[in-house]
């Protein structure tokens, strides 16, 4: 049966060697893969990171730009420079692609989300294998995704996929760095991320050029495998890999998918917005949430932290400060504070006016815990 892939490839599997040269070969495998699955009728994403490691070695830079506006001066050169070498290699087995460069805002906003949807979607039926990135030239530090990690995972959410690999330059998930404690222990599968975090140590990206290390790649299985996506993580320089992993072999590390519980607008909610600010509750309220499903009241606010406006996303915390929920808010932050504690049928009169009964309602609340 067709199937939907998502397949992130990392700066540290494009590159080789000490100057960063592109790893040819690799990439060419990969390219032949794709098609491959392409054309026995899955739909596939490319989300390519690399933009920034091949702008630099194309300019000579032997490091890795620290400033932003250098670095989004050398992804410009370099964002080129790869579609130029996939369209190569694509075009060679007659492959159209097509490049979707994303920030981080085209994700909060609903329109601009639904609009990249629909965009997937036409592609798909193109037959065009679209090849994703950050759009970093133009993204702003504080609405960066800053690893393509979180956003090949937004998108195997946002086209519903399948499957997402997250080809790496190691052949799985770890105890420990394996580049730094030999007696790391390798990890295949994985059903609950909670037990997993709290059993192993993420270090550091391994190369230079990497940006998140395993952190990022933990936390992406965390938002795909919540969409219902199975997540590997596996070797970026056999990819080949991935047929045998579809094919059934044990190779990588397996994020085995969760229930899929919460439509896709609530998941735009949990995971694409970004939080405003925090409601903390009590306990009665906690309750009313996570076992009871209800809306929030104002009577269940102890605290408000941060300045938001109606309609903003905002963390929902238990009464130590922990998250356990999402939601889009009904008032901005100075309408609730005057109206935490206080029971629905006072909220008119101490607003002025007559608005919503609820603080968050429940069509809008999402349970993270
Ligand atoms: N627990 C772990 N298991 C495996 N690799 C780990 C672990 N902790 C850190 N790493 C490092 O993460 C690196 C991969 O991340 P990164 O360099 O960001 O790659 P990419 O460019 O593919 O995103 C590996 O080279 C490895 O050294
Ligand atoms: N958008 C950046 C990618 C950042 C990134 O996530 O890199 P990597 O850790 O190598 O996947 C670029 O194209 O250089």
């Amino acid at each position: 049966m067709a199937q939907t892939l998502v397949v992130k490839i990392g700066t540290s599997s494009l590159t080789g060697g000490k100057e960063g040269n592109l790893a040819l070969a690799t990439i060419a495998q990969l390219v032949e893969v794709l098609c491959h699955c392409r054309q026995r009728g899955d739909r596939v994403v490319l989300v390519s990171s690399g933009a920034v490691g091949v702008g630099a070695v194309r300019l000579g830079l032997t490091e890795r730009p620290q400033q932003l506006a250098q670095k989004q001066a050398v992804a410009a050169v370099g964002q080129g420079h790869l579609m130029r070498m996939y369209d190569d290699l694509f075009s060679v087995l007659r492959q159209p692609i097509a490049q979707i460069l994303l920030t981080r805002q085209n994700f909060v906003d609903r329109q601009s989300y639904l609009n990249i949807y629909n965009t997937f979607q036409a592609l798909f039926e193109l037959g065009v294998i679209p090849i994703v990135n950050e759009n970093d030239t133009v993204a702003v530090d504080e609405l960066k995704f800053g690893d393509n990690d979180t956003l090949s995972a937004l998108v195997a959410s946002l086209v519903e996929a399948d499957w997402l690999f997250l080809l790496t330059d190691v052949d799985r998930l770890y105890s420990a760095d394996p580049r730094i404690d030999k007696t790391a222990v390798p990890i295949e599968r994985v059903v609950s991320l909670a037990e997993l975090t709290q059993t192993i140590q993420i270090g550091a990206a391994g190369s230079p050029w990497g940006t998140g290390g395993m952190t990022t790649k933990i936390r992406a299985a965390e938002i795909a495998t919540e969409a219902g996506v199975r997540t590997v993580i596996t070797d970026g320089r056999s990819p080949t890999n991935l047929l045998k992993i579809l094919a059934g072999e044990p190779l990588g590390t397996h994020f085995e998918p969760r229930p899929k519980t919460i439509n896709a607008r609530k998941r735009w909610i949990a995971r694409a917005l970004i939080p405003k600010g925090e409601l903390w509750l009590d306990e009665g309220a906690v309750k009313a949430i996570t076992v009871g499903g209800k809306s929030l009241l104002a009577a269940g606010i102890t605290r408000v932290a941060g300045e938001f406006q109606a309609q903003d996303a905002v963390k929902l915390c238990d009464p130590a400060g922990t998250e356990i929920a999402r939601g889009l808010v009904n008032y901005n932050s100075e309408e609730i504070r005057r109206v935490q504690g206080q029971q629905s049928t006072e909220l008119a009169n101490i607003l002025g006016y007559a608005g919503a009964d609820t603080i968050v309602h429940r069509d809008n609340l999402v349970v993270t815990l």
